[in-house]
């Protein structure tokens, strides 16, 4: 085989897989934008997705800053070295780092150091598989951390909050699923999509869950038992009116895909992976005697451009149900905290001024140290950029969408206190101890629109500084001048969390699918 060609084969694949929406997952999207009711808050951020997807493909960049873990599924005939394709995959890996189309995502998990190149112990993730087809089946799939977080695996018999008890059987497999989309709440990007894995042991059980997300979205499972859970997963689902990014809303699951294996006596696994809206995943009928790609994957049917999305900027700030508030709330950094207090659940704010970034690593660094800037009064941005230098040194944001911001819970509220910030933006809510912070100390949570990378990296008008490199540039504080950042706001300094509501209402919604249907 010609090593080049392939390594280049595996570079364009990478490259579109992180920028270019598969065709599939395009028209699930598009689905749930027309099921949407108008003007609520999930169609608006439906919206806003669509406006990413088309601003990622335009501009050939990440739709999403978390580039994930990439990981490679690779069907060879017998006679191909997968020890030289190995060698050609890390060096595209690399190469489509260097070049903005990755996130430098693989770190150390002790001393937390960035490799910079995505290569490391571990990473990327290379599975092959020798078949007797006599071309090489080349997938990729990129799933980013706040999603794969809301994995979850269950060993039955169990008992379910708002289900009761789930048994070793169908029906009880059914409430599991049930449940692994009711925790995920809006944390992992919905409108998700999930993967079941029934049977085997703790690792293979997740292994043949994240299989199904290698299948096509409008496929149609060959079992019979299996087809009609799906079926009933994609029917009810959506009840439990969770909605896009959790804003409570008539889409909350775009598929669901169920494979079953065999187990042993003791064990009965259900394993759910989660995967967000941004479901990148592509692959590539490759000839073992050139490298070259002979054919694209997921690529049938019609694509969606989302061509016709309107500003989203705008759709946003219409994503308010409450008649009382038209018009976004401008605010420019620093802010005092009688605006913030002016400030309530529903509320569209249009941030312009300087927004810091600060996510696992800051966090848990300013607990015990003194920020490297003046905080009071201003903005932290839950965010793992991806950057790019230019050869005057300068940094350019190429993807800057929000992190999940449940996992600063256990500091967020101690350091708004300890250094006067006054507003966190981030994705999937907090928690308690952050809303006894907001209201006593006057803050808010602004929610942004998980995977909007490019949506938002569009606001971020300069980078005018960065402290604590030493983290990477994911955990790094980069100093952003921003313009009308969007955000809505579901946390406020009166002791209301869109969240919890949301989390209330949809576990009332998950116990009415308690009796048995299986
Ligand atoms: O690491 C990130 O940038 C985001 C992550 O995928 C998340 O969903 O929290
Ligand atoms: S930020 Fe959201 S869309 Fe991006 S990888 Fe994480 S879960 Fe997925």
């Amino acid at each position: 085989m010609n090593i080049e060609k392939f390594q280049d084969s595996m570079y364009k694949l990478i490259v579109e897989t992180s920028t270019n929406l598969p065709k599939d997952v395009r028209r699930a999207i598009l689905a749930a934008k027309e099921r949407e009711n108008e003007g609520t808050r999930s169609a608006m951020s439906l919206a806003t997705i669509a406006k990413n997807i088309r601003m990622a493909d335009e501009n050939v960049s990440p739709i999403c800053q978390d580039t994930g873990l990439p990981t490679f599924k690779i069907k060879v005939p017998v006679t191909a070295n997968q020890i030289e394709m190995k060698k050609a995959i890390y060096s595209a890996i690399s190469l489509a780092t260097k070049d903005g189309k990755l996130r430098p995502n693989s770190v150390d998990s002790l001393s937390g150091e960035n490799s910079g190149d995505n290569l490391g112990a571990g990473t990327p993730v290379i599975k092959f598989e020798q078949w007797e087809n006599d071309y090489i089946d080349a997938r990729l799939i990129l799933k980013g951390g706040g999603c794969e977080n809301k994995n979850i695996q269950y060993s039955l018999p169990c008992e379910l909050e708002g289900l009761g008890r789930a048994g070793r059987d169908l029906d009880g497999i059914r409430k599991c699923v049930l449940h692994s989309v009711y925790q995920a709440q809006g944390q992992g990007c919905s409108a998700g999509f999930i993967g079941v894995g029934i049977g085997g042991d703790r690792s293979s059980g997740y292994e043949l869950a994240k299989e199904q997300l290698f299948r096509s979205v409008d496929d149609i499972n060959p079992h019979e038992d299996l087809r009609k859970l799906e079926d009933y997963i994609m029917d009810n689902a959506n009840e439990l009116g969770i909605g896009t990014m959790g804003f409570g809303g008539e889409t909350t699951l775009l598929g669901c895909k169920v494979g079953v294996m065999n187990r042993i006596p003791a064990s009965f696994f259900v394993s759910v992976a989660y995967n967000c809206w941004a479901f990148r995943r592509l692959g590539v009928k490759i000839s073992p005697e050139t490298g070259e790609v002979m054919d694209w994957l997921y690529q049938e049917g019609e694509k969606i451009s989302f061509e016709e999305a309107q500003p989203a900027r705008a759709e946003i700030a219409a994503a308010v149900e409450a008649p009382s508030v038209q018009e976004a709330i401008t605010l420019t950094t620093p802010i005092t905290e009688e605006q913030i207090r002016q400030l309530k659940v529903g509320d569209v704010v249009k941030i312009t001024g300087m927004m810091y970034t600060g996510r696992d690593a800051i966090h848990k660094y300013l607990t015990d140290n003194d920020a490297p800037v003046d905080l009071n009064g201003q903005v932290i941005y839950h965010c793992g950029p991806v950057m790019l230098k230019d050869d005057e040194g300068q940094y350019h944001v190429k993807a800057a969408g929000p992190t999940t911001s449940i996992r600063e819970e256990p500091y967020q509220g101690d350091i708004m206190k300890k250094f006067g910030i006054r507003a966190v933006i981030g994705k999937g809510g907090m928690g308690a101890k952050t809303l006894a912070a907001l209201q006593e100390h006057g803050g808010v949570y602004l929610n942004a629109i998980g995977g909007a990378a490019q949506y938002y990296a569009d606001c971020i008008k300069g980078v005018e500084g960065v402290d604590l490199m030493n983290f990477g540039i994911p955990e790094a504080m980069w100093h952003l001048k921003v313009q009308d950042f969007t955000a809505v706001v579901t946390m406020d300094s009166h002791g209301n969390s869109l969240h919890r509501d949301v989390e209330m209402t949809s576990l009332e919604k998950l116990s009415t699918f308690k009796d048995r249907v299986f």
